[in-house]
C-alpha cells in the first residue's frame, strides 16, 4: 500500500519537494489521452510539456482506430463489390491490390497526422519533447530525448498518459514462429502482393472480429480462435450472433471455446495448437496476428521506484489521482474502459484535477460511455446490456426494433440488426441501448445524448426524425415501447368515446 509505503518513508524527507517547478504540467504519453490533456493545460494558460517517445497520436492514430477503420472501408467496398447484385448490378470478384489497400492506410494516417503533430500543438501553446519520459521524483520528470540528449524538468503536476500495448501470451514456438500485432501490422504486411493467404486470427474481442472480417473480405482465409463460448463475449449474445452470421457468411471460420496452446514450425509450415473440450489440432496459417487485448504500459517509468500502485492499470481514486494526488493518469493505462473517447474524456478531468484540485476537484464521470465495434454489422452499445442488467439484478423491460422492418434499410438492402432498448419497468428511462447494424455507432448518439441529459424515450418518439433514414429506427423503437405502454383502460375509454361520437 502507497499509504504505508508513505508513512514509513516520508515522502518529505525522501525527496525534497522543489520551491519553484519548471512546469504547471507534465504529460507522459502523446495519444489521445495526453494530447487532450495538454490541449487543455494550454487553453488555460498552463505552462505544459507532453513527452511521446514514439509517434504523436499513440495508438489510435498510428496503430488501432485509424488504420483499422481505413481497412475496414476498403474491404466493406469489396464485399459490396461480390454482392452487387444484391443491388441489381452484375457480381463483382474484386481485385485486391493488397499493397494499395495498405498504401491507403497508411495514406489516411498520413492525412489524420497533422491534427495530432508536434506543430499544432506547438502552436495551441504545447512545448511538445519527443523522448522517452521517467519520473525520478514525485515532482521530477527526466527526459531522454530522441537527439540524445537529457532533460530533467520539475513540474507541479504530471499526468501519465502511457496507453496500453497488445498483450502477448507466452505460447510456447510464438516468438519462433513469428506473429503479427495491431502495433506491427501495418508496416509489416507493407509492400505485400496478397493479404496473408491462410491467416490465423487470435482472440474474438473488437480487435479480432474487426480484423478478420476486413482480411477475410480482402482475400485471406481466415481462422479466428477464441476460448470464450462466442465471439465479443461483453455484449449480449443477440448482439454477438449477428456478427458471427456475418463473419461465416463473409467466410472466416469462427471456433470458439478453442485455447490456444503452442505454436510451431513443422517441414517449414507454421502451426497453432489448440485445445477444444479436451481433445488438441493444430491450424497451419501463414500469418497470425494476436488481439488478446491490450496491456497497460506501467513499466519503465518510475512508477515501481516511487511506489505508485500498479495492478492492470495504474490504481487512481475517483479523481484520476493516483497515492500522489499531483500525479494522475487518463486513457488505457488507467482504465476501466479503452477506447479513444474514454481517453479524451478522462483527460479532461485528469488536467482540470492536475491544475486545479488544490480549489475544486471533479469526480470521472463513468455514467454514460458508449462504444461500438465496427465490425459489419457495427455493434453499439450505450448503458447496460441485458446480460449485465441480469447480473447485477436491475430490473428492466425490453424492448426490439427489427430493422427488417425500417424502410431505409430495406431500401439499402441492409435490413439486418435491431435496436434494443432496457428502460425501467414501467417508466420511459433508458437504461441502455444496444444497436446492432449498418452505422449503429452513428445511430446511437441519440440514446448517448438521451442518457446523458435523462431524456425519456417519450422525448425520442415526439423529436421529428427525417424520412427515410437509418436513425428513425430509434424512434420506431421509441414508438413500439409507447405502443406497449398504453394504458388498457384508457384504450376502453377512447372505444367508448367514439361509440358514443357516432351515436
Ligand atoms: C486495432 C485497434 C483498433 C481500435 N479501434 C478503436 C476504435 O475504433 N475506437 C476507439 O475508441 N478505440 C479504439 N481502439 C482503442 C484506442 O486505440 C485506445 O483506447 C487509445 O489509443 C488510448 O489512448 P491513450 O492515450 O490512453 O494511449 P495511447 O494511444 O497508447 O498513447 C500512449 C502514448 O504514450 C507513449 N509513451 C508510453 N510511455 C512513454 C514514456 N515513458 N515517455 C513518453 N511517451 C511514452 C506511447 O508511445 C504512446 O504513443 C483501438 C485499438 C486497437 C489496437
Ligand atoms: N471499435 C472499438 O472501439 C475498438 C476496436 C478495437 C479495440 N478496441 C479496444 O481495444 C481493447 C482490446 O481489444 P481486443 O480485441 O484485443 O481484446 P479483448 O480482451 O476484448 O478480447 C480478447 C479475446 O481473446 C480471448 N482469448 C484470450 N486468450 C486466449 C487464448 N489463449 N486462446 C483463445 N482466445 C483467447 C479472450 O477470451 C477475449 O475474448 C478492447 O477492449 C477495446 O476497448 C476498441
Amino acid at each position: 500500500m502507497l499509504l504505508d509505503f508513505l508513512k514509513s518513508d516520508n515522502l518529505a524527507t525522501r525527496w525534497k519537494r522543489p520551491r519553484k517547478f519548471d512546469r504547471n504540467l507534465i504529460v507522459i504519453g502523446g495519444g489521445s489521452a495526453g494530447l487532450v490533456s495538454a490541449y487543455i493545460a494550454a487553453a488555460t494558460k498552463a505552462k505544459v510539456t507532453l513527452v511521446e517517445a514514439n509517434r504523436m497520436g499513440g495508438d489510435c492514430l498510428n496503430y488501432g482506430c485509424v488504420p483499422s477503420k481505413a481497412l475496414i472501408r476498403s474491404a466493406k467496398l469489396a464485399h459490396q463489390m461480390r454482392k452487387a447484385d444484391r443491388y441489381g448490378l452484375a457480381a463483382h470478384l474484386p481485385q485486391v491490390p493488397f499493397a494499395e489497400v495498405i498504401e491507403r492506410v497508411h495514406r489516411v494516417i498520413a492525412e489524420i497526422e497533422p491534427h495530432d503533430s508536434i506543430e499544432r500543438y506547438t502552436s495551441l501553446g504545447v512545448e511538445v519533447l519527443e523522448g522517452y519520459a521517467r519520473l525520478v521524483d514525485p515532482w521530477t520528470v527526466e527526459i531522454a530525448l530522441n537527439s540524445g540528449e537529457t532533460r530533467r524538468l520539475t513540474t507541479r503536476a504530471v499526468i501519465i498518459a502511457t496507453g496500453a500495448g497488445p498483450f502477448v501470451p507466452p505460447l510456447p514456438g510464438i516468438v519462433e514462429v513469428g506473429y503479427l500485432t495491431s502495433d506491427t501490422l501495418w508496416e509489416q504486411l507493407r509492400g505485400r502482393m496478397d493479404a496473408p493467404r491462410r491467416l490465423v486470427v487470435l482472440g474474438g474481442g473488437p480487435v479480432g472480429c474487426e480484423l478478420a472480417q476486413s482480411f477475410a473480405r480482402l482475400g485471406s482465409e481466415v481462422t479466428q480462435l477464441e476460448m470464450a463460448p462466442r465471439l465479443m463475449m461483453r455484449e449480449d449474445e443477440d448482439a454477438a450472433e449477428h456478427v458471427l452470421a456475418s463473419l461465416e457468411a463473409d467466410g472466416v471460420r469462427v471456433l470458439t471455446q478453442h485455447k490456444a496452446r503452442a505454436c510451431g514450425l513443422t517441414d517449414g509450415r507454421k502451426w497453432i495448437e489448440v485445445e477444444h473440450g479436451g481433445e488438441v489440432q493444430r491450424v497451419e496459417f501463414d500469418e497470425l496476428i494476436v488481439a488478446l487485448g491490450r496491456a497497460a504500459r506501467l513499466k519503465g517509468f518510475g512508477l515501481e521506484e516511487l511506489g505508485i500502485e500498479v495492478d492492470r492499470v495504474v490504481e487512481t481514486n475517483a479523481y484520476l489521482q493516483t497515492g500522489y494526488p499531483h500525479i494522475l493518469a487518463a486513457g488505457d493505462v488507467a482504465g476501466p474502459y479503452q477506447f479513444t473517447h474514454v481517453a479524451a474524456h478522462q483527460a479532461w478531468f485528469a488536467t482540470v484535477n492536475a491544475l486545479f484540485g488544490d480549489f475544486k476537484r471533479f469526480k470521472a464521470d463513468y455514467r454514460v460511455i458508449p462504444w461500438a465495434t465496427f465490425t459489419d454489422p457495427e455493434v453499439a452499445r450505450v448503458g447496460l446490456s441485458e446480460a449485465e442488467a441480469k447480473e447485477k439484478n436491475i430490473a428492466y423491460e425490453v424492448t426490439r426494433y427489427g430493422l427488417d422492418d425500417l424502410d431505409r434499410a430495406i431500401a439499402d438492402s441492409a435490413a439486418r440488426g435491431f435496436v434494443k432498448i432496457l428502460t425501467v419497468p414501467g417508466k420511459d428511462t433508458i437504461l441502455g441501448a444496444t444497436i446492432v447494424g449498418e452505422h449503429a455507432g452513428d445511430l446511437l448518439a441519440e440514446f448517448v445524448l438521451a442518457m446523458k441529459h435523462g431524456l425519456g424515450l417519450n422525448k425520442i418518439l415526439g423529436t421529428i426524425h427525417i424520412y427515410p433514414t437509418l436513425a428513425e429506427a430509434n424512434k420506431m423503437a421509441a414508438g413500439l415501447w409507447r405502443r406497449n405502454h398504453i394504458s388498457p383502460r384508457l384504450v376502453a375509454l377512447l372505444g367508448w368515446f367514439h361509440r358514443w361520437r357516432r351515436g
